[in-house]
């Protein structure tokens, strides 16, 4: 498993493109047949992709985690970002179509993944330390609390849907839901902000292989961007900004771990004060 080492805003300020993207970019995590994971320490997640055929791939517990099973001391949630296919956890079998999220409570022993027949299903999943065991729970795409953000004038209509949340889905650490931009809309969250209790990853899907999202990042004071292409996340610490502007419409999966599940305890960054 990858390992990715916390870094100071000190040093994200002077970084070059290649140190930003080394830091906090995580491309390659749907790999055929197999299941990728990336360890961050910045609130010790874990980010993982997986994409497998009709035959099921399981998460194994990598041995940097020195425990017996992946969830021995975990939880997760995992959003479908492509296709549909099935997770199958402790012989319960969950049919998922794409923009389904399960969420599996520590102690969950066994986990494997399939793709359905034709679908070339991608799972993605976002795992956090869980100190307490919460009952594993399936929210099918539209079926979570939804939001209705943004407006035309602003290029950033979209639909949130919160999955793994204070009011939603129980667990220790993690919320996490689905944006999709409306068509002719481009901006996600801006003006941008911070959230100094949980650190943030999204993972960008739909972006078409001949678009790409500018994402910012970085101290609101010290900003700095990445260029992202489909299926790929990138990490924020809990201090830097995650804001970003595709070239044309695209979704992404947010997911937090931290102090609290509030989706609404943020550090607004009013425009006028990023530099
Ligand atoms: O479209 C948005 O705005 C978001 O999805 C924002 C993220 O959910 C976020 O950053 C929550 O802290
Ligand atoms: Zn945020």
């Amino acid at each position: 498993m990858e390992n990715r080492h916390t870094v100071s805003k000190e040093q994200v300020s002077r970084m070059t493109t290649d140190e930003l993207r080394a830091n906090f970019l995580v491309p390659g995590l749907f790999q055929p047949g197999k299941v990728t994971l990336v360890h961050s320490h910045e609130d010790r997640v874990v980010l993982g992709g997986v994409a497998p055929s009709t035959e099921p791939v399981a998460l194994e517990a990598p041995d940097e985690l020195r425990a017996e099973y992946f969830l021995q001391r975990r939880e997760a949630g995992i959003i479908v970002i492509q296709g549909s296919g099935v997770v199958t956890a402790d012989g319960t079998a969950y049919a998922m179509p794409k923009g389904a999220c399960l969420y599996l409570g520590r102690g969950v022993r066994d986990v494997t993944f399939a793709s359905d027949e034709g679908q070339d299903a991608r799972f993605y999943l976002f795992s956090a330390p869980a100190h307490a065991s919460y009952p594993s729970a399936l929210v099918l795409p539209g079926e979570g609390d939804i939001r209705e953000l943004g407006d035309q004038q602003h290029a950033n209509r979209r639909t949130l849907n919160r999955y793994i949340h204070a009011d939603g889905i129980q667990s220790c650490q993690i919320a996490m839901g689905h944006t999709v931009l409306h068509e002719g809309s481009m901006w996600n969250t801006m003006p941008a902000h911070t959230h100094d209790r949980r650190m943030e990853a999204y993972l960008y899907l739909d972006v078409p292989d001949d678009a790409r999202v500018v994402h910012l990042l970085g101290d609101p004071e010290q900003t700095r961007h990445l260029i992202v292409a489909n299926h790929e996340a990138i990490i924020s610490p809990s201090w830097s900004i995650h804001s970003g502007v595709g070239t044309q419409a695209y979704s992404f999966v947010w997911a937090m771990a931290g102090e609290n599940q509030d989706f609404d305890d943020m550090d607004h960054q009013p425009i006028d004060t990023l530099l």
